[in-house]
């Protein structure tokens, strides 16, 4: 039995009645959950892992678009065809493959909610005649935050502190190993110092760090004077002074397994942090697993790894000496509702042909 389940319109309270056009067969007498706006709001596609209604409670998207999630999308062969002109892409999952794409003869716009868009392939969605929009700026302080956080969090050491401080069997709730390291005063290599990365290194002026950065082009003398950061043109220079080095650069073929063995780690100082906030595959992990293990670095924060989430017999996940979480670095409530009104905006704009804040352009 087929099942239609087009998400449910909130606070709508309205007759369902099927956007005209759209080939479904109300007598099938399954349509009690779908309620649909009795206007030509044009249908967006919604991909993502979060929980139902999560992205459009966020922000009113629903003044402006039809919202059908992609399971849903997938199991119901009648909602496929010229009905549907925008993809809202959240969660990095992108059903952009061309076989989804071939069932999308109308799309218009792919509309991806953060700064980051190595999953999707630009080039090809592009040649479909198809813009690609995503959200810079916005997820900029959250990003950074999180960064710092977990800069703090791996030199301090607060999750084994928290372990230990609620472990009902410890008798010692201040053993040596939880000495920390001074973050205060100390030198943060930033890589790649686009928006993120700027705001990473006005946060570590609060701390009076020494705030050295590598980039593929230099910053203007006023940017760098701005958040007080001095230009490394060689990475090995920053690897071998920074007490942490914080990756902040896009996915690219250029800087993927930008960080690894054989030169970056073994330049780090046995008691430098490596921070990533950017995406896993600019670290070779294989070659981070064993600096982390030999002691050639002294510990990792990661938001980001490859696969995400990691198997659970990864042998990152057992080392004492790393801090990993689930690719949270925009994960506030505020800033996902900026990232959702953005994208919405970079949708409409598409549609309506004006002109596109955030267009992503094929390289
Ligand atoms: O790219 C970004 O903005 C974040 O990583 C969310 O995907």
């Amino acid at each position: 039995m087929q099942t239609l389940c087009v998400r449910r319109l909130w606070g709508s309270g309205q007759v369902s009645r099927l956007v005209k056009g759209t080939n479904i067969n109300r007598s099938a007498g399954r349509l009690q959950h779908t309620k649909v706006m009795e206007d030509d709001k044009p249908w967006a596609l919604i991909s993502g892992a979060s929980e139902p209604g999560f992205v459009e409670n966020l922000t009113p998207i629903t003044k402006h678009f039809q919202i059908l999630c992609y399971k849903d999308f997938l199991q119901n062969p009648q909602l496929h065809g010229p009905k549907i002109q925008a993809m809202l892409v959240w969660d990095n999952i992108p059903p952009t493959d061309p076989s989804t794409l071939q069932l999308l003869p109308s799309l218009k716009v792919v509309a991806n909610g953060g700064v980051g868009i190595d999953h999707l392939d630009v080039p090809y969605i592009s040649s479909l005649g198809v813009k690609v929009t995503n959200t810079p700026g916005v997820v900029s302080n959250a990003t950074a935050d999180m960064a710092m956080g977990l800069l703090l969090a791996s030199a301090r050491k607060i999750v084994q502190c928290h372990q230990i401080s609620v472990d009902p069997k410890t008798t010692n709730h201040k053993p040596q190993c939880l000495m920390g390291v001074e973050v205060t005063g100390s030198t943060m290599g930033i890589i790649g110092m686009g928006h993120i990365g700027c705001k990473i290194a006005q946060r570590g002026k609060g701390f009076d760090m020494k705030i050295l950065y590598h980039n593929r082009n230099r910053r203007s003398v006023e940017d760098e004077q701005a958040v007080g950061a001095t230009y490394c043109e060689k990475m090995d220079d920053l690897l071998k002074e920074s007490d942490f080095v914080v990756l902040a650069v896009n996915l690219s073929p250029e800087t993927t397994g930008l960080i690894g063995h054989s030169v970056e780690l073994n330049l780090m100082k046995p008691t430098t942090t490596l921070v990533n906030i950017s995406r896993g595959r600019v670290v070779d992990q294989e070659a981070l697993v064993k600096a982390l293990q030999s002691g050639t670095i002294l510990a990792a924060a990661l938001d980001v790894t490859y696969p995400e989430p990691l198997p659970r017999d990864h042998p990152l996940l057992g080392l004492p000496n790393v801090l990993i979480t689930p690719h949270v670095g925009t994960d506030t409530l505020s800033t996902c509702r900026k990232i959702v009104q953005r994208m919405v905006e970079n949708a409409v704009a598409v549609l309506k042909g004006h002109s596109i804040p955030n267009e992503v352009k094929p390289k």
